[in-house]
């Protein structure tokens, strides 16, 4: 399994990125809005995985809430999965607590899954399945 990103919240994707541009980072493409989950996402690409910055794009969106309760920063891991249905089966009947009956869009085309922070020991984990099995790099 690959750590396909990690995930940033910020208020400010300009504000949020600073610290990466002044690294030497340079943005994966343009910006990208998932509706879905109300956010805007800009990436950047650290060898194998990826630093996404999320910024809210709406009040009820889940990255609203995580900057209303704690502020800027660290907010999920993200796994890569070839086949998210079977991943998802086999740990639903481990008594995994997934926070979707079955996986929703995510960003560049992938579906993806959350599970919940309790039963992550307090992170935030995500499954990522990329269309054709592919995705960065
Ligand atoms: C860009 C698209 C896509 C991709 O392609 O990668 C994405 O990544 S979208 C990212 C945004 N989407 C999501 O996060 C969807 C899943 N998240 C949720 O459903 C909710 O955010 C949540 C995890 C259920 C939390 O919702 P909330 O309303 O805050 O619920 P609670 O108040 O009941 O929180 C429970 C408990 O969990 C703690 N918490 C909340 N968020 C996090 C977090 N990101 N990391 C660690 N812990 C978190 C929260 O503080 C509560 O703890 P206690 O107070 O101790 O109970
Ligand atoms: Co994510």
């Amino acid at each position: 399994m690959l750590l396909d990103h990690v995930a940033i919240a910020t208020p400010d994707l300009d504000a949020g990125a600073a610290p990466y541009v002044a690294l030497g980072l340079k943005a994966e493409g343009p910006d990208e809005e998932v509706p879905t989950q109300g956010v805007r996402v800009r990436a950047y690409q650290v060898g194998d995985t990826l630093i996404e910055l999320l910024m809210p794009t709406r009040p009820d969106s889940p990255i609203a809430a995580f900057l209303d309760k704690k502020g800027p920063g660290l907010h999920h891991t993200a796994y890569r999965v070839a086949d998210l249905d079977a991943e998802m089966a086999r740990l639903g009947a481990e008594g995994a607590r997934f926070l979707q009956a079955a996986p929703v869009p995510g960003r560049a085309g992938s579906r993806v899954a959350f599970l919940h922070p309790k039963w992550g020991q307090g992170t935030l984990i995500e499954l990522v399945e990329h269309p054709q099995g592919g995705g960065h790099p």
